[in-house]
């Protein structure tokens, strides 16, 4: 039952109702989980997905049942190096040993992490971690070493990260030590992932695009960059900073400044500059998605870039950014993932349209303007001129036109039913 404040909300704003009701009436997934045919122990995995993640829980469970366990299992362990990295209350040399050597024990019996402090979030995964090790040994060689090779990276990179914030304080200094940090902790991500699509053969590079690796890179920075910005505030309460000091010194004095409502303008426009700097990925995530070639792997793929462009444009000149966690309404996201959900040119469509809203939100006044500008016009030639409108659909290669194909001809398919899953991401994406 909803709270009567949703009812009153809702009441004045049918609208939003609408795509909820759409949402839940319409949409079914591809593929689901049958639980008659698993394990007790890859249920747990499971049970753990869903206790872990709050957005990538159902799109998993909804994969193709050839990467459904090995991305869950990706997740996991990703998961249990991240539970390691975030807790300060290890000890920093304790704390290196244990990222640089999180890679070596994934097909260890019995092996579990029992230094988190109490009341770090998930930190009953790693005590349980016996469960994600014995299903790990059960997957294919091939999606093993490329799980263990990007966790062994990630692993190394966090540890040198921790050891440079033990010498020079927390925080990121230049662009590039930026870029560096969103790529070990979501770059590497999408070269994983890609790495598994390419051998399921759900995805094909798209040849007379840009560099391939690039793309794949661009799309975990995309998301990475997105949630470092929506969570800055949340951040710095923890005493966290990822704003790189090369950008947020060009306007306040200090970082605390950018949260005191007495600099909220200067905080505004670095924010802009933040916006901007994340922008420059979209053109590279459009074309990667024009080389998914499964369904339920572009769902996965399109709906966190979906709910990424939404939330950034929620953040662009939002002055409660500094103040409270901002989040995109759960009408919003039932209507993103309808819509990401589709095919690619309606992904196209759903990105032009926050693009409007972000050239409107633009102010005369903010340093980024014109940058700013530049970066909307970028996008929108981008998709006008990889990928053109419907009607066009005849004249086009034939390797975008299949893509194009492949999502409306799948999401028409068969009866649609609610699940409460879907519910609950509708309720709780927050990419
Ligand atoms: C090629 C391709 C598909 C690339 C994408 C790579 C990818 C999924 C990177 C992860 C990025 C990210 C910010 C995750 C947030 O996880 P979280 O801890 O906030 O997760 P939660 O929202 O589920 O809790």
């Amino acid at each position: 039952m909803p709270p009567l404040s949703d009812a009153i909300h809702y009441l004045l704003h049918p609208d939003e109702l609408r795509w909820i009701l759409q949402w839940q009436m319409t949409y079914r997934p591809l593929y689901r989980r049958d639980e008659t045919q698993e394990t007790p122990n890859v249920k747990k995995c499971f049970t753990y997905l869903d206790k872990t993640s709050r957005s990538f829980s159902t799109l998993i469970q909804e994969l193709h049942p050839e990467l459904r366990m090995p991305i869950c299992l990706f997740y996991l362990i990703a998961r249990g190096l991240d539970t390691i990295e975030d807790d300060t209350s290890i000890p920093a040399k304790k704390k290196e040993l244990a990222l640089r050597d999180f890679h070596s024990n994934l097909e260890t019996d019995g092996w579990h992490f029992t230094e988190n402090r109490p009341q770090e979030k998930d930190r009953a995964l790693l005590l349980d971690f016996d469960c994600v090790i014995q299903e790990f040994k059960l997957q294919k060689p091939v999606y093993k070493d490329i799980i263990r090779d990007i966790i062994r990276r990630m692993g190394h990179a966090m540890a040198d990260y921790c050891l440079r914030a033990e010498s020079d304080g927390p925080g990121i200094d230049t662009r590039d030590d930026y870029d560096e940090y969103c790529y070990f902790a979501a770059g590497v991500v999408g070269e994983g992932l890609t790495d598994m699509f390419l051998e399921a053969k759900f995805y094909r590079p798209p040849p007379a695009l840009q560099d391939g690796r690039r793309l794949q890179v661009s799309m975990g920075l995309f998301l990475q960059k997105t949630n470092i910005i929506r969570d800055i505030k949340e951040d710095a309460d923890d005493g966290r900073r990822f704003w790189p000091r090369a950008v947020w010194s060009k306007y306040v004095r200090d970082f605390e400044d950018l949260l005191d409502p007495e600099h909220r303008l200067a905080a505004l426009n670095c924010g802009s500059e933040m916006v901007l700097d994340a922008l420059e990925h979209v053109p590279e995530c459009l074309s990667y998605l024009t080389g998914v070639q499964e369904q339920s792997a572009f769902n996965f793929c399109a709906i966190p870039q979906c709910m990424a462009i939404a939330t950034l444009t929620l953040c662009f000149r939002n002055p409660d950014v500094f103040v409270r966690n901002v989040k995109i309404t759960k009408s919003e996201a039932c209507r993103l993932m309808m819509e990401s959900t589709r095919d690619l040119q309606t992904v196209c469509d759903v990105f032009k349209r926050y693009i409007r809203v972000i050239r409107r939100k633009n102010a005369s006044h903010d340093p980024n303007f014109l940058k700013i500008i530049t970066a909307c016009d970028k996008i929108e030639t981008f998709i006008e001129s990889n990928f053109p409108l419907e009607t066009a659909k005849s004249i086009m290669p034939k390797e975008l036109a299949r893509v194009f194909k492949l999502g409306s001809l799948e999401a028409t398919q068969g009866s649609r039913k609610l699940t409460k899953k879907q519910t609950e991401l509708g309720n709780n994406f927050t990419v």
